[in-house]
């Protein structure tokens, strides 16, 4: 996907975007960070058809978004949001389902392969033994799986993961980033996650989209791009790089 001179403003006072260009490549992961503020969920909005831009355009391959439909977009594209706190009253299963909904018609054809799908969006995401519970009576972090097997169900070629780990304990946040990596090691998904946790970010990715007052300032690899004095010039804080094996990750002090 790409994003072409995007200007986008939320306020006529102050625009947001001026002349954005970013570009994700198919089949690796990308993470986007950056301060508070700075404009990641703006920016994963506009490549998710959430919002339009005033002037630029997105693509999805070598088709501007605007001009495919909202149905066929999510066959391509799903996207996890970051609050997920709606009364749902389904069961988990029923509410995993409802990924499907692209691929069904007025006519109520048969969508042939819902059965196998919802299955393994309830295994990928370790929730088949509790797949008759009631969503509501679920966990933040339970629920926040729940919503990623729904998006998997969609069986996009693109999946967008707008903070995905921010209400899931450790072993849940770790157990997220290793599904996402096995999604796009074994079925070439295309992921787009924005994440808080620099040290994540550098250690799950193969792209990093470093953004700073409605501005991208860095984009390539992890380790070539993040560095002690990028990141005090974009987050105002001081901090070390370590190695450990083959990581790196970031102190501060
Ligand atoms: N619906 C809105 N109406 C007006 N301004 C908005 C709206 N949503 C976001 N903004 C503003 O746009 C800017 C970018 O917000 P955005 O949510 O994209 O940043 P972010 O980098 O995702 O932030 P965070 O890390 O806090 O989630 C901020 O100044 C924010 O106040």
């Amino acid at each position: 996907m790409k994003a072409k001179n995007i200007h986008f403003t939320y306020s006529q006072a102050n625009s947001l975007f001026n002349g954005l260009n970013v570009e994700i490549p198919r089949g690796k992961i990308t993470t986007i960070i950056g301060p508070n503020g700075c404009g990641k969920s703006t920016l994963l909005g506009l490549l998710t058809k959430g919002y339009t831009p005033q002037n630029g355009e997105v693509y999805l391959g070598d088709r501007c978004v605007q001009h495919i439909k909202q149905k066929e977009f999510a066959q391509h594209v799903s996207v996890l949001h970051q609050h997920n706190e709606e009364k749902v009253h389904m069961t988990v299963r029923e509410l995993v389902s409802q990924g499907r909904m692209p691929y069904q018609n007025l006519w109520k054809e048969k969508d042939e392969k819902a059965e196998e799908v919802i299955q393994w969006a309830l295994e990928c995401t370790q929730l088949i033994d509790i797949q008759d519970k009631e969503v509501d009576a679920l966990s933040g972090g339970q629920r926040q799986r729940v919503w990623l097997a729904m998006a998997l169900c969609q069986q996009p070629d693109v999946l967008f993961l707008d903070e995905p780990t921010s209400y899931l304990d450790m072993y849940y946040q770790i157990q997220l980033l290793e599904l996402v990596q096995m999604l796009n090691t074994r079925y070439q998904m295309t992921i787009v996650m924005v994440l808080h946790d620099l040290n994540q970010a550098i250690n799950f990715s193969d792209h990093i989209i470093v953004m700073h007052q409605g501005k991208v300032v860095q984009i390539g690899e992890p380790k070539q791009v993040i560095n002690e004095k990028l990141i005090e010039e974009v987050y105002q804080i001081q901090g070390k790089l370590h190695e450990a094996g083959d990581k790196i990750y970031l102190l501060p002090y």
